[in-house]
């Protein structure tokens, strides 16, 4: 299957140009608000990041996941869940779909029995105090610090157009609605890389690349390289799963639960995971090794004081308000406790 006979729609962000007239602004907003209506996954094509820069992103991932163990463990991720930035080896994260409260312990402790194999570079914005980036020293990989800042910021400009549609299209009066919460001192980007894994290590569920989870923030962008196994759950039927082909220099854009609980359950937040790519010529060997996997998300959150609460345009008579209004920092650190291990919380556990 190809991206173009998928079932998530493509969106084409021309329609959001500059250039572009109030009508079809108007009818690129109703296009990308309905996809997150229905499937919560939508393709964008004609987006801001360039073909060029993209395919710069992905070889400076591929040169800093082919550096040695001990030189990527000079920017470690720190330990337990607070911060999120820095290198992450296989196995550190496994991420998950548990709220983090106390009845989730036990399923916390069964889900790191399967591991995600995979490892991952997490960068922030370079004022975000509370999250300081880990930076390899720059003799290790000269240039890949400026070059990541540079696409960060360029990616977070993508970002709030995205959230401009998607504000026109569920009602906003003001497209601008979402730019003062979302100043992009709090996003992330992820570098991901899968390495190859022997098919039925998969297939026996030894091992995952990445569980079934949904993001937790506003909205995701991904970028994924040609290898696929990226899949979401059906929307109309729990439990089934369908392919997101790699299209080309699009972004893969879903809703994350915040956005979800801000329209008030009228926007997707859809669970995905990552697995064995969809066709035979990923294997090779006897051992049917799987190609590695490069992808680079990114994270769109609000300001950590910002209090979510469901938007008056997706409230009415027949959709009373759902959520308890929440401030985002509380409910990411609820999150992040179930996705890396807290030492504190392990031995309360266990005792
Ligand atoms: O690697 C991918 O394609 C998916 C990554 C993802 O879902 C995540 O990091 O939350
Ligand atoms: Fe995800």
């Amino acid at each position: 299957m190809t991206a173009e006979t998928s079932s998530i729609p493509i969106v084409d962000f021309a329609g959001w140009d500059t250039k572009a007239t109030p009508e079809q602004r108007r009818n690129t907003a109703k296009q990308l608000t309905e996809a997150c209506r229905n499937v919560g996954f939508v393709y964008i094509i004609n987006h801001n990041v360039g073909s060029e820069k993209l395919a710069q992103a992905f070889d400076w991932s591929k040169k800093l996941y082919d550096l040695p163990m001990e030189q990527k463990m000079l920017a470690p991720h720190p330990s337990g869940f607070t911060v999120h930035r820095g290198y992450s080896p296989p196995g550190l994260e496994k991420v998950s779909n548990a709220m983090g409260d106390e009845d989730d312990a036990e399923l916390t402790k069964k889900l790191r029995q399967i591991s995600d194999v995979k490892e991952s570079y997490e960068i922030g914005s370079e004022r975000n105090s509370d999250q300081p980036n880990q930076w390899l020293p720059e003799n290790v990989l000269p240039g890949f610090r400026s070059f990541m800042t540079d696409f960060y910021w360029e990616c977070h400009q993508t970002a709030e157009k995205i959230l401009s549609a998607m504000a026109l299209g569920i009602g906003l009066s003001d497209e601008n609605h979402f730019r003062p919460t979302h100043p992009g001192h709090n996003n992330q980007l992820r570098l991901l890389h899968y390495p190859p894994v022997p098919a039925a290590d998969i297939e026996k569920q030894l091992s995952t690349r990445m569980g079934a989870h949904s993001d937790w923030g506003s909205i995701t962008m991904l970028f994924q390289d040609d290898c696929g196994g990226l899949q979401i759950e059906n929307p109309h039927k729990s439990g089934e799963f369908i392919d997101v082909p790699p299209l080309k220099d699009a972004i893969v854009m879903n809703v994350g639960d915040l956005m979800m609980r801000w329209s008030n359950d009228s926007l997707k937040s859809t669970v995905h995971r990552v697995t064995l790519p969809p066709t035979q010529d990923r294997f090779t060997g006897d051992e049917r090794m799987t190609r590695a996997r490069y992808s680079i998300p990114y994270f769109v959150s609000p300001e950590g004081q910002s209090v979510v609460e469901c938007l008056p345009s997706c409230v009415d008579e027949k959709h009373p308000v759902k959520y308890k209004p929440i401030v985002w920092d509380d409910y990411r650190l609820m999150r992040a406790s179930v996705q890396y291990e807290n030492p504190a919380k392990e031995t309360a556990v266990s005792a």
